[in-house]
């Protein structure tokens, strides 16, 4: 998406997959303290074993290491229920550019005393600092999940079965995903997966966390069956079962895999306003015509967050010239963010001032020069080359 971990020119590569270690977990208030190289998904069966869930979750969680989640303020499929790192994130050491370990790695809830420093590095992308160690607080893991896959049919559709499930199902909505049929197609077609509803323009998957399964179904319930009866859904499938709630979100987890088997990739990660967040897929496709070979739109529909992914059999310079700007401009012009939770690394560094004013820009540079400044720290990477 952005190669933001990827080495491109004279760098030397840092990793801290030996600093693998689980340093404490508190078992009332659910604080994990561990070291960067920690892989995610050890770290959920590390704290589910105690009652509690990591409050991030992702397709990566097989490799991904905390210490990475954290430097690029990893967004992912709990967002919309947990938050932002920069809300559960309680504390962290870095290492800076000369040397300096900084053990900022506090675990309470609330520290009003000074500047809050670990907000710099969380989303920093390695480039303040080098993240070894963090703290985390983890959220109860819920008693009862349930995922429901439906089919609607048009994305104005999508946007009012999200209002209808806000409403009914309040504080026990965990996600609001949402994908096209053209996804659909290359998961089925790259990946030999099956729908589990009939064929739709638009598919969501909504997860609910709860307490207490009765409670939960029979909100789900009231929910389905006002969705379904005003045909903004047409056709559903629920699982509470662990392997089927796990084979649903295959389907929308691995679409970016499916992507990545269909040709050459043009990825971008955007914040809009959700009701226009599928105009640009629309747009790009009529744009695009036969150039592209998939044009598709999914992601974090309650985020507010639009993956859009643009396939062709090999680069093509052409495509590129149609998508960007035009990509860049028309997200600028809806005030949305053009890096909505994969950060800028090397390939979008020089698109950040269609999201943040020159002063900004400005600030981000002195800092950079004020805590690195040799600039040896993830080098050509998040800020734009300076003239
Ligand atoms: O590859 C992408 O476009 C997005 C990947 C990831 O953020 C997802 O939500 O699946
Ligand atoms: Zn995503």
């Amino acid at each position: 998406m952005v190669g933001g971990s990827v080495p491109v020119f004279d760098e030397v590569i840092l990793s801290t997959a030996l600093m693998n270690q689980v340093i404490s977990f508190h078992d009332m208030s659910g604080t994990l303290v561990c070291q960067a190289g920690c892989v995610l998904e050890d770290l959920s069966r590390h704290v589910e074993e105690r009652g509690f869930v990591m409050p991030l979750d992702l397709g990566a969680k097989g490799s991904c290491h905390i210490g990475g989640n954290v430097a690029t303020n990893a967004g992912g499929l709990r967002f919309l229920r947990y938050g932002s790192l920069h809300g559960t994130v309680l504390g962290l050491e870095a290492v800076l550019a000369d040397g300096t370990v900084l053990n900022c790695l506090s675990t309470l809830r609330k520290d009003n005393t000074g500047y809050d420093l670990k907000q710099l590095f969380i989303g920093s992308e390695g480039t303040l600092g080098v993240i070894t160690a963090v703290s985390i607080l983890c959220p109860p893991k819920p008693r009862a999940v349930s995922v429901a896959f439906l089919g609607c049919p048009g994305f104005s559709e999508v946007l009012q079965t999200f209002s209808t499930c806000k409403g009914l199902l309040g504080e026990i909505l965990s996600a609001y995903e949402f994908m096209d049929a053209e996804c659909m197609w290359l998961v089925t077609r790259h990946l030999r997966l099956t729908s589990p509803v009939q064929e739709s323009p638009f598919y969501v998957l909504i997860e609910t966390s709860g307490s207490r399964a009765g409670h939960d179904a029979e909100k789900l319930n009231d929910f389905l069956e006002q969705v379904l009866s005003s045909g903004l859904v047409t056709d559903g499938t629920v699982a509470t079962d662990h392997m089927k709630v796990k084979a649903l979100w295959a389907l929308r987890e691995r679409i970016s895999e499916a992507l990545s088997r269909d040709g050459y990739v043009y990825k971008y990660d955007l914040s809009l306003p959700t009701e226009r967040l599928y105009d640009l897929v629309t747009d790009l496709r009529a744009r695009l015509g036969p150039r592209a070979k998939h044009v598709v739109g999914y992601g974090h529909l309650g985020d507010g967050n639009l993956h859009l992914n643009v396939t062709s059999e090999a680069f093509s310079p052409s495509v590129l010239g149609a998508l960007e700007p035009y990509v860049y401009e028309w997200t600028a012009e809806q005030q949305g963010s053009v890096s909505a939770e994969h950060g800028l690394g090397f390939k979008k560094r020089g698109v950040l001032g269609y999201s943040k004013p020159p002063e900004a820009l400005h600030l981000m540079q002195q800092l950079k020069a004020l805590l690195d400044p040799k600039g040896i720290l993830n080098p050509y990477k998040t800020l734009p080359a300076q003239a």
